[in-house]
């Protein structure tokens, strides 16, 4: 007898979701790995940046004192006593009316405490003139004006970008604290699929989910771990279930979550003694879209055969979960605002997830054509998703709209500043 299943609003799927995440373990990787992982510990500078006083430029360190008076017609005369590269500390402390020929980087010799820029300097026999005067600290670039030792440099949760690898270098860690990175194993049910390198026979369809998910995953952060597809037999599908269970820190089953005869995933996660979170949202595509923990606490996303309903529940259930659990601590895609380009019906009572095109350059958003559950053309185009509140009805052309950002930048085709003439 078919039960009927009772909808839960997104927030609150969402919500459920997020209350049984458990924190991966944390494991150290070489500072060349550690790209997009999300950091574990508080960092902390082992030593101010810039270490020591430098020249910012290529020139002469000179004592600012001795260039009082300096002026066009009264050019100073300073000789030079000794010259360095960056790497190089010089020996030599100036006296009156002496500086050292010092290049970008290198540390200002002692009793110093002005640069001047070769382009200020004219070279005369042993040294230089100059037609300015100095004061203290011009063209120094000081130590600790960057990073001052021990100081907070980077805070545990932060995704590891280019920029933060190069604050870690700065801070000597070459072993970083990370989040260890979740296997996430993906079965595609359904005895109508076929693998995507084959034409398909009659009845049949090309598996394109399992490739979708997989590039999901990744994008994540986590490790799909791939299993053969299973048809929509029961025994098949527990014991692909059990074994997935046993090798990964979380599964995703694509197909076989609503009411047919042959979907067996509600009737399997019982069989395992999960727990089902919810198996009914009010939303569209993707209202089927069951999520279950087993008593280990490994979480079973059940996500709808459709492929745009199975993209939709990936990205608002699994995705979140499992930056969480690799510890994000902002798991959720932004949201931003765009004007709707076309009007657009609306008969659902529940919320839709509208597949877009949004247009950053005129703040225009475009829904991507085709765009039920069964879509998978909408999927190649979209770059948000649109969010069409349950309850709206239909949404004029020009509206504001709610828009979940599936990419965090979008480039351009050509280098233009917006608003700036050449
Ligand atoms: N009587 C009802 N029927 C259906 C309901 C309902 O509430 N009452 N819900 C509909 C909704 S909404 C959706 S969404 C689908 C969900 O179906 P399942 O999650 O059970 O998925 P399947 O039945 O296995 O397949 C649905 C559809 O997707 C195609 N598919 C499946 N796997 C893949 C794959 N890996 N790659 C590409 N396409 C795939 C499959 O061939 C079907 O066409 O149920 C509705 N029915
Ligand atoms: O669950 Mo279905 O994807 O709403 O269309
Ligand atoms: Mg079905």
């Amino acid at each position: 007898m078919l039960t009927v299943r009772k909808p839960i609003s997104v927030e609150e799927a969402i919500e459920r979701c997020r209350a049984r995440v458990k924190l991966q373990d944390i494991q150290k990787i070489s500072l060349y790995e550690a790209e997009g992982r999300v950091l574990a510990s508080p960092v902390y500078a082992d030593q101010s940046l810039p270490p020591f006083d430098r020249s910012p430029y290529d020139g002469y360190a000179l004592r600012a004192g001795d260039t009082k008076g300096a002026s066009g017609e009264n050019r100073v005369y300073l000789k030079v006593i000794d010259h360095i590269g960056a790497g190089d500390v010089s020996e030599c402390i100036p006296g009156e009316k002496e500086a050292v020929r010092i290049m970008t980087g290198a540390k200002l010799p002692e009793a110093t405490d002005a640069v001047a820029m070769f382009e200020q300097a004219r070279e005369e026999k042993e040294g230089f003139s100059l037609r300015k005067t100095f004061v203290p600290g011009e063209n120094v670039s000081f130590a600790g004006e960057d990073v001052q030792e021990g100081e907070l440099l980077l805070e545990p949760g932060r995704t590891i970008t280019a920029g933060v690898i190069a604050l870690l270098a700065g801070a000597g860690v070459v072993e970083v604290p990370v989040y260890r990175k979740m296997k996430i194993g993906i079965i595609a049910t359904g005895s109508e699929l076929v693998d995507a390198g084959v034409f398909p026979p009659p009845g049949k369809i090309r598996d394109s989910n399992t490739p979708m998910i997989a590039a999901s995953v990744k994008e994540a952060g986590a490790e799909p771990v791939v299993f053969a597809g299973v048809k929509d037999e029961e025994e098949s599908l527990r014991k692909a279930v059990v074994q997935a269970l046993e090798e990964t820190d979380a599964l995703i089953t694509t197909g076989g979550v609503s009411v047919g005869d042959f979907d067996f995933m509600p009737a399997i996660y019982e069989w395992v003694g999960a727990e089902v979170l919810f198996n009914k949202v009010g939303m569209r595509p993707g209202s089927v879209t069951t999520v279950a923990v087993t008593e280990k606490g490994t979480f079973l996303f059940g996500l709808s055969g459709n492929p745009s309903a199975c993209f939709t529940g990936f990205e608002l259930f699994a995705r979140p979960v499992l930056r969480e659990s690799m510890g994000d601590r902002f798991p959720y895609r932004a949201f931003e605002y765009g004007r709707l380009k076309e009007s657009f019906p609306k008969k659902n009572p529940f919320t839709r997830f509208v597949r877009a095109e949004y247009d950053r350059s005129t703040g225009e958003v475009n829904p991507a054509g085709f765009n039920k559950s069964n879509a998978v053309a909408a999927l190649a185009k979209a770059n948000v998703l649109v969010i069409l509140r349950g309850g709206t009805s239909h949404i004029e052309k020009g509206e504001k709209v709610a828009m979940m950002m599936l990419r965090d930048t979008e480039g351009v085709d050509r280098w233009e500043i917006p608003g700036h003439s050449r």
